[in-house]
């Protein structure tokens, strides 16, 4: 029958033609593939904190089924999700042409629904001319240079968190933070300045109806997915429409609010560009080229305005795909400095040096100038990449590197696996060692591709200047006023669920420094 057919017989031969092309893994088992066995072998490995204490060597316990399958079957091997094969690619020549060279023929895997409901359909999900036209819309916003506009909001936010502790910590005490939950405070800011830039305090209400949207949806998330229960009018269903229709009033207010107060043309608060001033302005453009009739620019694929629905979602997307993120990675760092107190040493003489001794906001300029806490944020970059692995589908048949993959293939780039192979690191790549960033990022591996925390090509992360101008913020500004250990009651026990994040939280206990005079 049909169901036979696409459970047991298609794998099969899917199996026999990449066996013949040298490509082995797990055998294939009626309907669930290899899912059992992988969440066994997470579980498994999971269920630990890891010994000794600080070791770096965390890839066996985060993606334990990769190293398990790739100790039996070499670094490319088929593994089975229900029915639909994946290829695991840890070959930075392989991932250049998946990602780079032959990208047109890979498109990204299409997430859970519920998943989607999470992340919006923005950016992250979008494809072909839509996705082409949003990135281009919104990509001025994350130049540095229209980025450095934030710096003393956020910075403001920072020093006023801090404030909160040394009330409670001095030269003689510390204080206990955990700065897995802290940091989230720092990056929601930062994106919503991002994202709403002068209409600050609106902005913030309408994420803070999405953050309630995603709790609801996390939670769906964790049970049994029945197809149609997103429909079906329950009690949850029934708050998330109305939070999904009162984040919506709350943009269109948002939105009206802005035209009026602002020339309809510019997008500014002080030449600054913000997401909503371009999305807005891509619609009045839009409009305006559709309202004169003489008008020969009607083919310009930015001409077309953004409807309010995708202005929501495109907010939802960088709500989700920024403050987690990015939060992960300040947390790490934090972790990291604390872990070597040597780094943490040498960081802070640097923002000493560089930043002057008094508690200024550090500026763009200074921040570029911080070449140390650079590599440090890259080498953690490289140990604790916050998304781990990367997925992407055979749009059809595709010759790569080689191989004949099959259209509907999917592609599995375990991106921590690659910052972790020896091979490429060399014989100290679990080893926290900032200095093999001294000479810059294509120069510290083996490959010039081996580095990859931010994916590669024309799909890279929109956000990485962002993410990485906050975390250099944050931490100088954190480094100016404190030093840091972690607290004994730190479990270190780094866990992926979506992203990496520490199982039991980061606390870290800091001591005030002396102020100056
Ligand atoms: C340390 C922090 C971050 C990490 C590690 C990270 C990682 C990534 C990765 C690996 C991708 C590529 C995924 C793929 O190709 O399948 C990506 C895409 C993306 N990221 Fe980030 N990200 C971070 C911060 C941010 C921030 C702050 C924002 C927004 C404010 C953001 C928005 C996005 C968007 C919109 C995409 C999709 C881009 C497109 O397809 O055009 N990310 N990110």
């Amino acid at each position: 029958t049909k169901t036979m057919e696409v459970l047991w017989w298609r794998p099969r031969r899917m199996e026999e033609h990449f066996s013949k092309q040298g490509i082995r893994g797990p055998p294939y088992r009626f309907l669930f593939g290899n899912v059992k066995e992988m969440v066994a072998l997470m579980l498994h490995s999971s269920s630990k904190p890891m010994a000794p204490h600080n070791s770096h060597n965390i890839l066996p316990r985060v993606l334990s089924f990769y190293t398990h399958w790739k100790k039996i079957y070499g670094s490319t091997f088929l593994l089975w999700f229900g029915p639909t094969p994946r290829l695991a690619v840890a070959d930075p020549d392989l991932i250049r042409d998946i990602l780079v060279s032959q990208a047109g023929l890979f498109e990204r895997y299409e997430s859970h629904p519920l998943v989607r409901q999470l992340e919006g359909e923005g950016l992250v999900s979008l494809r072909g001319e839509k996705w082409a036209h949003h990135r281009k819309v919104l990509s001025p916003t994350f130049h540095l240079d229209n980025l450095k506009m934030i710096i003393p909001l956020v910075g403001k936010t920072v020093v006023d968190m801090l404030a909160e502790w040394e009330t409670v910590s001095s030269e003689e005490e510390e204080v206990e933070v955990d700065v897995s939950e802290w940091f989230q405070g720092v990056t929601e800011d930062a994106i919503t300045r991002t994202a709403f830039g002068q209409s600050y305090d609106d902005g913030k209400a309408v994420f803070q109806l999405q953050a309630q949207q995603m709790v609801f949806a996390a939670e769906a998330f964790r049970k049994v997915f029945i197809p149609g229960y997103r429909f079906l009018p329950t009690e949850k269903n029934m708050i998330t429409w109305k939070l999904d229709k009162e984040v919506k009033r709350n943009l269109m207010m948002l939105i009206g609010r802005r035209k009026e107060n602002s020339n309809p043309t510019s997008c500014n608060q002080g030449g600054a560009k913000d997401l909503l001033g371009l999305m807005i302005n891509a619609s009045t453009a839009a409009k305006k080229r559709n309202n004169s009739k003489n008008s020969i620019d009607g083919a310009s694929p930015t001409a077309e305005a953004i409807p309010i629905h995708d202005i929501v979602e495109e907010c939802k997307t960088f709500f989700f795909a920024g403050k987690q993120t990015t939060s992960n990675l300040l947390a790490w760092t934090t972790v990291l400095l604390a872990m070597h107190p040597e780094w943490q040493e040498r960081a802070r003489d640097e923002v000493l040096e560089v930043c002057g001794s008094s508690h200024d906001i550090p500026t763009k300029e200074q921040l570029g100038k911080l070449k140390t806490l650079g590599m440090i944020i890259n080498e953690t970059l490289r140990l604790y990449p916050p998304a781990v692995a990367m997925i992407r589908r055979a749009k059809a048949d595709v010759r790569l590197g080689g191989y004949d993959i099959p259209c509907g293939t999917e592609l599995l780039i375990p991106i921590m696996a690659v910052h972790h192979d020896q091979r490429l690191w060399g014989p100290d790549a679990a080893q926290f060692n900032p200095s093999r960033f001294a000479d810059g990022v294509a120069r510290a591996a083996r490959h010039p591709n081996a580095f990859l925390p931010f994916g590669m090509g024309a799909r890279m992360c929109i956000g990485q200047n962002l993410a990485v101008l906050e975390t250099k913020l944050a931490i100088a500004i954190i480094l100016q006023r404190f030093s840091f250990r972690l607290s004994p009651s730190y479990v270190h026990a780094p866990t992926v669920l979506m992203l990496l994040y520490p199982n039991y939280g980061a606390p870290v206990l800091f001591r005030s420094l002396p102020k100056p005079s």
